[in-house]
């Protein structure tokens, strides 16, 4: 499919809105007993536990209380059908902490490496994670979608942004989206699985069966986007409430 006109997920942000105080991230798992499990190479990978189940029932708790927005109706041309509440904000220094302060900077940059996990040398992260990463894209949104809610078919933009090193703005590019839920069957919410259909290798031959992949409470999924990006959606949910936290994967531009 051409890059042209096809359906896009955009995230357009609401700039000057004061930041929430994040409940802290409380009762991790080190960093060293995480691993980045592959589920479509080089497009999609996971990370279990990467949050614990309490942690996530504190946030969907916390993230209940903030000024939530349901999708307008009807979607601007060329963007997909979303139907959920969102919360969007520029928050650079929840960025950073997510980035620092949960593990994932210890396993995305290779500095602790899990046996059971995807195994990978500098060059090879490089290649995966489309360059050298320097942090989570500071645009943060928190998707609810209660029953009968869903994200349709769309690809993801690939956006250039800032991230914060010190005492400078560096400029990036996004790579990969980090999806991170909160709630899955074992939380009572059901359906809402993010699919992925992949294209066929060959033009006009049959396209491979869709990846699926199940809401599980604390597991981050990563998958690339901006030109490369899958076709995917988030299924309906048809029971309880799915909750996801999203951002980005930002390399040096
Ligand atoms: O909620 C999901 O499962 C998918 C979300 C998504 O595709 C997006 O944020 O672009
Ligand atoms: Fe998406």
């Amino acid at each position: 499919m051409s890059l042209k006109g096809r359906k896009k997920d955009t995230a357009r942000s609401m700039p000057l809105e004061q930041p929430p105080i994040w409940p802290p991230f409380k009762s991790l798992i080190p960093s060293n007993l995480l691993s980045i499990q592959e589920i479509l190479t080089n497009q999609i990978v996971t990370i279990p536990h990467f949050w614990p189940a309490s942690l996530c029932k504190t946030y969907v708790s916390f993230l209940s209380n903030l000024p939530l927005v349901t999708t307008p109706g009807k979607p601007k041309k060329g963007d997909a059908v979303r139907v959920n509440d969102r919360f969007q904000i520029q928050d650079a220094s929840f960025a950073t902490r997510l980035w620092e302060e949960t593990g994932l900077k210890d396993i995305i940059m290779g500095y602790v490496q899990s046996e059971d996990g995807l195994q990978l040398d500098g060059e090879a992260r490089k290649q995966l994670w489309g360059g050298e990463v320097v942090g989570l894209n500071p645009n943060i949104r928190v998707y609810r979608y209660s029953k009968g809610q869903f994200f349709d078919q769309h690809y993801d933009d690939s956006n250039n942004v800032t991230v914060r090193s010190g005492q400078t703005d560096l400029p990036v590019r996004t790579t990969w989206t980090l999806l991170l839920y909160l709630t899955s069957p074992a939380s009572g919410c059901l359906g809402g699985e993010t699919v992925f259909y992949p294209d066929p290798a060959i033009k006009k031959t049959p396209s491979p069966e869709p990846v699926i992949v199940n809401l599980e409470v604390g597991l981050a999924l990563l998958h690339r986007h901006g030109a490369e990006c899958m076709l995917h959606e988030g299924r309906e949910v048809v029971a309880g409430e799915k909750w996801v936290i999203r951002s980005d994967l930002c390399v040096k531009r």
